[in-house]
């Protein structure tokens, strides 16, 4: 790959397509390595969950991909494109098609909200209307459910749930087609971080992105996630939707899924099909086991009963 002219590569087509490639991944800080060989694909129009240990290099790996964090070895492209040793102008066109929301919203304090949506557009665009900025600033602001009154705000007025939005606002304001999201539910109480899960499934079929999310909470890639990365000895050991990663003889993905923890996230989610979709759920339960719909007893043998240990 490294080697053929990006005008010679297939673009952007088939939703198979790979819209981000790691391979042979290598960071270190000093002696202490953080990746070593990782590989990673991550599909057009899919929620990737990248998962694993506290220091297992996750948000590394983020960096590494929209270019803020150098590599020791490998190869990463985005839409085809590699990243890494850019000159500035072709880097640029490459992450005007992305958008990131950073662990905490790292939003500017010193700016409103609507300033700090405005920010990408500035970088990219700085030749804009001010009106028009103001403008895409406030349509961003109401697709993240912030009310328009939120524009206005300095972010110390904000809640930490509406702090995430105005970051997510702030990552959408250049139309990507790609997004980064590194633990956006980390610090929202329950009742917030779901609703912050269905805001970004919902924005990613209505926009058709691809997003990349680093996440801790079993909710969300229960709720939301097509396929799961996890992160464990310095490479992906596994990536595949929740039920084939079950299936895998590994402890700490036994341990992370399968732990009190990953039961009652499967707990929650089943109790919001079944309310989502009641007779759909119960049909499926009828189907898999009659004993099933008689019992509070998950349908999918894989997933071992929930309130138990
Ligand atoms: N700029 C840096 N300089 C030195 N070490 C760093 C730097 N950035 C990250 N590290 C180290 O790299 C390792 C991986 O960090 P990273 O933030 O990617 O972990 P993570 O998997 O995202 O963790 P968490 O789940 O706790 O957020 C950690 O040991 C961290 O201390």
């Amino acid at each position: 790959m490294a080697n053929t002219p990006a005008s010679a590569r297939p673009r952007d087509s088939g939703r198979d397509e790979s819209i981000i490639q790691v391979r042979g991944l290598k960071n270190a800080f000093g002696e202490s390595v953080i990746h070593d060989g990782l590989d990673l694909d991550v599909r057009r129009g899919e929620i990737l969950g990248v998962v694993g240990g506290s220091g297992t290099g996750k948000s590394v790996l983020m960096r590494s991909i929209i270019g803020l964090q150098t590599p020791v070895a490998g190869e990463i492209t985005v839409f085809g494109e590699p990243t890494i040793g850019r000159e500035e102008t072709e880097a640029t066109a490459i992450r005007k098609r992305w958008g990131v929301l950073f662990q905490g919203g790292a939003l500017f304090s010193t700016l409103t909200v609507s300033e700090n949506v405005q920010v990408p557009l500035r970088e990219f665009y700085g030749g804009l209307d001010p009106a028009l900025m103001a403008e895409i600033a406030a349509y961003k602001v109401v697709m993240t459910g912030l009310s328009p009154d939120a524009g206005p705000k300095y972010p110390s007025e904000l809640s930490g749930g509406m702090k995430k939005r105005a970051g997510l606002a702030r990552a959408l304001a250049l139309d990507p087609e790609l997004l980064f999201l590194d633990e956006p539910t980390a610090g929202l109480d329950p009742i917030g971080a779901a609703a912050f899960d269905q805001l970004t499934k919902s924005l990613q079929k209505t926009l058709g992105l691809t997003v990349f999310l680093i996440t801790h909470d079993l909710d969300t890639l229960y709720a939301i996630c097509d396929r799961v990365a996890v992160l464990a000895d310095k490479k992906v050991i596994a990536v595949g939707t929740i039920d084939e990663l079950l299936a895998l003889d590994h402890p700490w993905i036994e341990e992370y899924f399968k732990g009190p923890r990953g039961r009652a996230a499967i707990a929650t989610q089943e109790a919001q099909d079944a309310s989502q979709h009641p007779t759909e759920v119960k049909t499926q339960q009828i189907a898999a086991s009659p004993a099933a719909a008689t019992t509070t007893e998950p349908a999918d043998p894989a997933r071992p009963p929930v309130g138990t240990d």
